[in-house]
């Protein structure tokens, strides 16, 4: 694995929305794979309790923060957050991680060793080598269809812009400028990838085992769907009126 001195302080944010039987065993993991990463809950006061719990596990270790929200706001804003309370405390590299066991933290090494030739690295389900394990047939459909439907919108070489298995440097974030992004769900991780690439950062995407829940609900909704398709629409015209032109737009 990269030796953390090499990337610096790294913060695994993990957003929450009703994750009390998942919050625990996500935390233990992370802290047994990379022991020297910190991690911050970003809770958007899930009526669960979910906040409660992450202030317990807070108390007993000095590496784990809790980031308390008013309420839902949609995965971007819990994301965007985080990134600043991570920021404003000195950390260098800034992951995103599930809380539902779907992103393995026993694979997270592998995406910060790739950080060391990149400026954003993806864990990637749709490059050779990655998979996705007991997904509905449906949301595999859903997120290859989106995928493909992004890359060709919009121009870039990513094969899963949707992941939400990230690294990021946080000189990366400070070029892309986050309190520009408007994007709630899960779109918002096709928003950044777009911002990454149209800086002229690098983006590297390695294979991980994606695996469905056992425990708790997806927040997947037809809304977010709908986001996710017309915001692609709108940056995708811009684009390829961009090339037409011969101007270049985002
Ligand atoms: N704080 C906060 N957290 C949220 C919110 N919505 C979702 N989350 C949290 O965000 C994580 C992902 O949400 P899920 O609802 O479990 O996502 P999924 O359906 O399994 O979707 C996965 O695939 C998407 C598409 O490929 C990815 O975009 C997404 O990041 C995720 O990996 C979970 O930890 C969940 O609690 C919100 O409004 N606020």
């Amino acid at each position: 694995m990269q030796n953390t001195d090499d990337i610096g302080r790294v913060l695994v944010i993990i957003p929450t929305y009703n994750e009390r039987e998942n919050i625990e065993s996500i935390v233990a993991r992370v802290r047994t794979a990379v022991p020297e990463a910190d991690i911050l809950v970003a809770d958007d006061n899930s009526p669960d309790g979910t906040g409660k719990i992450a202030d317990g596990l807070a108390a007993d270790d000095e590496r784990v923060h809790v980031l308390h929200r008013a309420g839902k706001e949609g995965l971007g804003a819990a994301y965007i957050a985080g990134f600043h309370w991570g920021m404003d405390h000195g950390f260098d590299v800034l992951v995103e991680m599930d809380a539902d066991g779907s992103h393995q933290p026993e694979e997270l090494g592998r995406l910060l060793s790739a950080l060391g030739e990149a400026d954003l690295v993806i864990g990637s389900r749709w490059v050779r080598g990655g998979k996705v394990e007991n997904w509905p047939i449906n949301r595999e459909i859903l997120s290859r269809g989106a995928n493909i439907y992004a890359r060709l919108m919009l121009g870039i070489p990513v094969r899963d812009s949707t992941g939400g298995y990230r690294a990021y440097r946080a000189t990366t974030l400070q070029k892309i400028d986050i309190d520009d992004v408007a994007s709630q769900g899960y779109c918002f991780q096709v928003d950044l990838t777009l911002r990454t690439v149209r800086a002229g950062l690098r983006v590297a995407e390695v294979p991980i085992r994606f695996v469905e829940r056992t425990h708790g609900a997806s927040k997947m909704s037809r809304a977010i769907m709908v986001e996710a398709f017309r915001r692609i629409a709108g940056w995708g015209v811009a684009y390829w009126l961009g090339r037409l032109t011969g101007r270049e737009r985002h």
